[in-house]
């Protein structure tokens, strides 16, 4: 009877660890947060936070087609690419209150990444100096000399 007792107490004490975490957070699994992949039942996870944007999807100004081809999985970079720093002041009131237990990159991360730094290395995200600016004043020069021309001589 003491035997048991002394045996159990840690296991008990381990599972409820496990369930409530020590840092207070509730978290699921990613397999979890698949699950929730239809237009009717839509997360998303952004840097470990689920949120849900079944209702959200049908007022993004982005439309729901790249929540839907994303759904239930995390979209930490495509939300990082396509959105001004304003768009983060939105996540709080999707957000589920789960965290996910085994946050890792996803593929569609990791595939981003990749492509980002293909770009990058190729050049594409380097200013290219002032060429609009230029291309604007001297179109307008021209137009004044054209109406001066016109009217003036
Ligand atoms: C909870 C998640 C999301 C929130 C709160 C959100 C919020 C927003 C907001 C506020 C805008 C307007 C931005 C502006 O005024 O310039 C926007 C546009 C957009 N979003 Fe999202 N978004 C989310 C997820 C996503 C995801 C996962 C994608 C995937 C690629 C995406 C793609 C876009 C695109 C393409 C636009 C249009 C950009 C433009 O027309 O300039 N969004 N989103």
């Amino acid at each position: 009877m003491c035997e048991d007792s002394t045996v159990n107490l840690p296991s008990i004490v381990s599972v409820q660890v496990l369930n409530s975490t020590a840092d207070g957070k509730k978290y699921i699994t990613s397999e979890e947060s698949q699950k929730h992949n239809k237009a009717s039942d839509l997360w998303i996870s952004i840097q470990g936070k689920v949120y849900n944007v079944t209702e959200w999807a049908k007022i993004h100004p982005g439309g729901d087609i790249p929540l839907m081809n994303l759904a239930g999985q995390d979209v930490t970079d495509a939300f990082i690419a396509f959105h001004p720093g304003l768009a983060w002041q939105h996540l709080n009131k999707l957000f589920t209150g789960y965290h996910l237990k085994d946050y890792q990159v996803s593929e569609v991360s990791k595939d981003y990444r990749k492509l980002a730094s293909e770009f990058a290395k190729a050049g594409m995200f380097e200013k290219k100096g002032h060429g609009v600016i230029y291309s604007l004043c001297f179109v307008s020069l021209l137009l004044s000399a054209c109406v001066y021309w016109v009217f003036i001589v």
